[in-house]
C-alpha cells in the first residue's frame, strides 16, 4: 500500500475533512490517504504572517511521521505552499505543495491558465509562486473572489461567486484552464468545471495524482544530499516538545 500524507497547514479540522475527501476521491487503488490537521498555528492562512506561523507546526507533523511511519509522499494542502522547502529537508519522500501541483497540471492542458483565489492580498504570493516554479509564461492572470478562507464553507453564495469569477477569468485572460487558489474550494471543482466548460484544477487532487504517480515510480528523496539534505544537528530553543529535530 502507498501512503500519502495530506497536511492541512491551518488548524481548521473541518477544512481537513474537505481536503481529505478531495484527496480520497482521486486516490488510486491501494493508496491510503493519511489526512492531518496542523496542531499549532492559524485557523486559516491568508497573509504572510499566517503563513509564517503555520510552518512550524506543519514541519512537526512531517518530522513526527518520518520518525514513526514515513509516508511515500507528502502534500502541503494550502495554496501558499507554506514551508515547502523546509519540509523537503526533513522528508525522505517527495513533498509537493498544492499550488505547485495545480500549476504543473494546468500547464499541460493548453497554452495558458488563470488562477482564481480568495483575498486579493494573497495574489502577490500566488504570483511569486508562479515565478518560482517557472510558469510565468503559462499563467495569464490571478484573480480574487474576496471570500476569506473560512467563509468559503459558510457563505451560501460561494459557488456562484466562484463560478462567475472563473468564467470571467477565462474570458479576460484567454486561458484554457482554471486553477483554484484555495484547498477550501476543492469541493466546488466539479460544479465550477461543469458550469464553465473548461478544465478546473484543484491542487489537492492534482497533488495526490502526482504523488501517487511518483510513488509508483519508486521515487523517494531519502536523506537527499546538497540543498535538501537533513539539517545539521543543532539546538532549537523554545520549540514544543513534540518537534522531531529539537
Ligand atoms: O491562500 C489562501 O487564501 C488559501 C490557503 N489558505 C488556507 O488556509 N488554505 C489555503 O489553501
Amino acid at each position: 500500500t502507498t501512503r500519502i500524507c495530506v497536511i492541512n497547514p491551518n488548524t481548521a479540522a473541518a477544512m481537513t475533512e474537505l481536503i481529505a475527501a478531495a484527496a480520497r476521491a482521486v486516490a488510486p487503488p491501494r493508496t491510503e490517504i493519511v489526512a492531518v490537521t496542523n496542531p499549532m498555528g492559524p485557523e486559516s492562512i491568508e497573509s504572510h504572517y499566517d503563513e509564517a506561523l503555520a510552518a512550524p507546526g506543519l514541519l512537526s507533523v512531517i518530522t513526527e511521521m518520518e520518525r514513526t511511519d514515513p509516508a511515500d509522499g507528502y502534500l502541503i494542502a494550502c495554496f501558499g505552499d507554506p514551508g515547502l522547502d523546509a519540509a523537503r529537508e526533513v522528508a525522505t519522500a517527495p513533498v509537493i505543495g498544492i499550488a505547485e501541483a495545480a500549476f504543473h497540471v494546468a500547464s499541460m492542458l493548453g497554452r495558458g491558465f488563470s488562477v482564481v483565489t480568495t483575498l486579493s492580498r494573497t495574489i502577490g504570493r500566488a504570483a511569486d509562486l508562479v515565478g518560482h516554479y517557472g510558469f510565468s509564461r503559462q499563467c495569464r492572470g490571478i484573480h480574487a473572489t474576496e471570500i476569506p478562507v473560512l467563509d468559503l464553507e459558510t457563505n451560501p453564495l460561494t459557488g456562484s461567486i466562484l463560478t462567475d469569477a472563473c468564467r470571467e477569468a477565462l474570458r479576460t485572460d484567454g486561458s484554457d484552464a482554471i486553477v483554484l487558489g484555495c484547498a477550501g474550494m476543492a469541493d466546488l471543482t466539479a460544479e465550477v468545471g461543469h458550469a464553465i466548460g473548461a478544465p478546473v484544477i484543484d491542487g489537492v487532487a492534482a497533488g495526490v495524482g502526482l504523488l501517487a504517480g511518483m510513488a509508483a515510480m519508486g521515487l523517494r528523496t531519502g536523506t537527499a544530499s546538497g540543498e535538501f539534505a537533513t539539517p545539521r544537528t543543532k539546538l532549537y530553543t523554545g520549540l514544543p516538545t513534540n518537534f522531531g529535530l529539537g
